[in-house]
């Protein structure tokens, strides 16, 4: 489902982010990426959703090389990907119903379809009590469950989370990785970047560690793979 090619990036400013990286992951995996600060997780997240080009090496998602994407065709690509980001990006001023239905309206959903999904996704999340509260009145791990709602509204093949738990309780960050887990129980691919290590040490899912810009060890459940 993933597979990067001796991929390297080389920020304009000259930064060395990711040198001659390889990685696979296949269909239906759990993948934590670890790494120090600065290690290039979140430049591997970027080129993962086509946020950012390679400088050298082939990347495919889902069957498609995101090296040869056109511009153009970059926001469909992304409608197949359900993303998370560690401040959660919700719209402050709409609902967390309109948060989540929002996601299937730009896609241009059928309302009827709307209606029946939004509610299913959000019981799935928990937080059906809360369809009509907005973002602020919320605590930081139901915004991140509102957050995930909108990822998986879209039905994604792959979800991708940057440091998802990172504004929230380590026990609502345990919430929400078991919420992953299931969801990836599922069918869904999940990769997610974390600096958590007591939190991937709760999971037995593959982890995978980059440290300057390269993969230094990919492991599951402690053994090396
Ligand atoms: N847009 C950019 N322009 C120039 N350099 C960048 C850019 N983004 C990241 N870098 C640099 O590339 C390297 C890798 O950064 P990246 O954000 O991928 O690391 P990270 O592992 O996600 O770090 P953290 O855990 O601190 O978020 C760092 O040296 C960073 O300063």
């Amino acid at each position: 489902m993933i597979e990067f090619v001796n991929v390297s990036k080389v920020y304009k400013t000259g930064t060395h982010a990711l040198n001659n990286f390889n990685v696979s992951i296949d269909r239906g995996e759990f993948v934590f990426v670890v790494g120090p600060s600065g290690a290039g997780k979140s430049t591997f997240i970027k080129l993962l959703m086509s946020e950012e080009k390679p400088s050298s090496g082939e990347i495919y998602v889902n069957g498609q090389n995101l090296v040869r994407l056109k511009r153009r065709k970059i926001p469909y690509f992304r409608r197949t990907l359900g993303v998370v980001f560690q401040d959660f990006r919700l719209i402050p001023n709409m609902t967390v119903y309109d948060n989540v239905a929002f996601a299937l309206r730009v896609t241009n959903v059928p309302s009827k379809e709307i209606r029946s999904r939004v509610p299913y996704i959000l019981s799935l999340v928990g937080l059906s009590n809360k369809a009509k509260s907005l973002p602020e009145h919320l605590s930081g791990g139901e915004q991140q469950r509102v957050a995930l709602a909108r990822a998986l509204v879209n039905n994604p093949s792959l979800i991708i989370a940057d440091e998802p738990t990172g504004n929230i309780d380590p026990e609502l960050s345990f919430e929400i990785v078991d919420l992953l887990s299931e969801i990836n129980k599922c069918g869904t691919t999940i990769v997610m970047v974390t600096h958590e290590h007591d939190l991937v040490s709760e999971f037995n899912h593959r982890v995978i560690t980059i440290d300057h810009g390269t993969l230094v060890s990919d492991d599951w459940n402690g053994g090396y793979r």
